[in-house]
């Protein structure tokens, strides 16, 4: 998979140079272009904002350098998804991620201020697949921590990135419910013992107890999931 992310803050995502996504692109599993908007301005400040059209606090994206970032991302690629962070987009979750881990190529515009001129989505759509996303119901301040969480949530189940993939199976979300509480050595720490049925060597009784396990949490803590 090739990654395209455009922003006005590209040393944020030197963190991806390392872990497991960091090993994922030294052996060729996900490519990664960062591309800093401020190299697709021609004035002497660099200027990637101005005021809005109709008033109101805070600056607007101009759409002059995201025109022109994308043209050079976009030219000869191969049908890409253009992804805007937005807390007015769609949510994105794990079947979102597990959707976009098909795709071979991903591109995230990384917006700031009050958010990047309409045109730019507007004009990206005539020429590729645009989706406005949100990683939750909260504000902020720029596209760039939800892009690295997508990135995150989308790189771990592209095939070879996790070594052991039965270990995505069993994960929250995965099955719709939230996952069972874990534990491992010491069988007893601070007072506290780890469940007997765990320790029974009975993989039936140890299946059927971490289900409900899993049901009793998502009741309590995320019942909007429960169908
Ligand atoms: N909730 C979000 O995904 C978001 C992106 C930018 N600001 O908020």
């Amino acid at each position: 998979m090739r990654i395209d992310i455009v922003t006005i803050f590209p040393t944020f995502f030197d963190v991806l140079d390392i872990s497991l996504l960091g090993k994922a692109r030294q052996s060729g599993l996900i490519t990664l272009g960062v591309h800093d908007l401020r190299d697709h301005t021609h004035d002497r400040h660099r200027t990637v904002d101005d005021t809005p059209y109709g008033g109101g606090a805070g600056m607007v994206m101009k759409p002059e350098p995201w025109g022109e970032a994308l043209d050079g991302i976009l030219e000869g690629a191969s049908d890409p998804v253009v992804i805007f962070p937005s807390p007015a987009g769609e949510v994105f979750t794990q079947a979102t991620a597990r959707e976009l881990a098909q795709e071979q190529h991903l591109v995230f515009g990384c917006g700031r201020y009050e958010g990047i001129d309409q045109r730019v989505f507007d004009d990206t759509a005539a020429r590729a697949r645009v989706r406005l996303m949100s990683i939750g119901d909260y504000v902020l301040n720029g596209g760039e921590v939800a892009t690295m969480a997508m990135i995150e949530a989308i790189g771990r189940l592209i095939p070879g990135v996790v070594g052991n993939p039965e270990s995505l199976v069993e994960e929250s979300h995965e099955d719709g419910l939230l996952e069972y509480p874990s534990y491992t050595k010491p069988a007893v720490w601070r007072g506290r013992e780890v469940p007997p049925v765990l320790l029974s060597g009975n993989h039936g009784a140890v299946d059927a107890w971490r289900h409900e396990q899993q049901l009793a949490r998502t009741r309590a803590v995320r019942p909007d999931l429960l169908p």
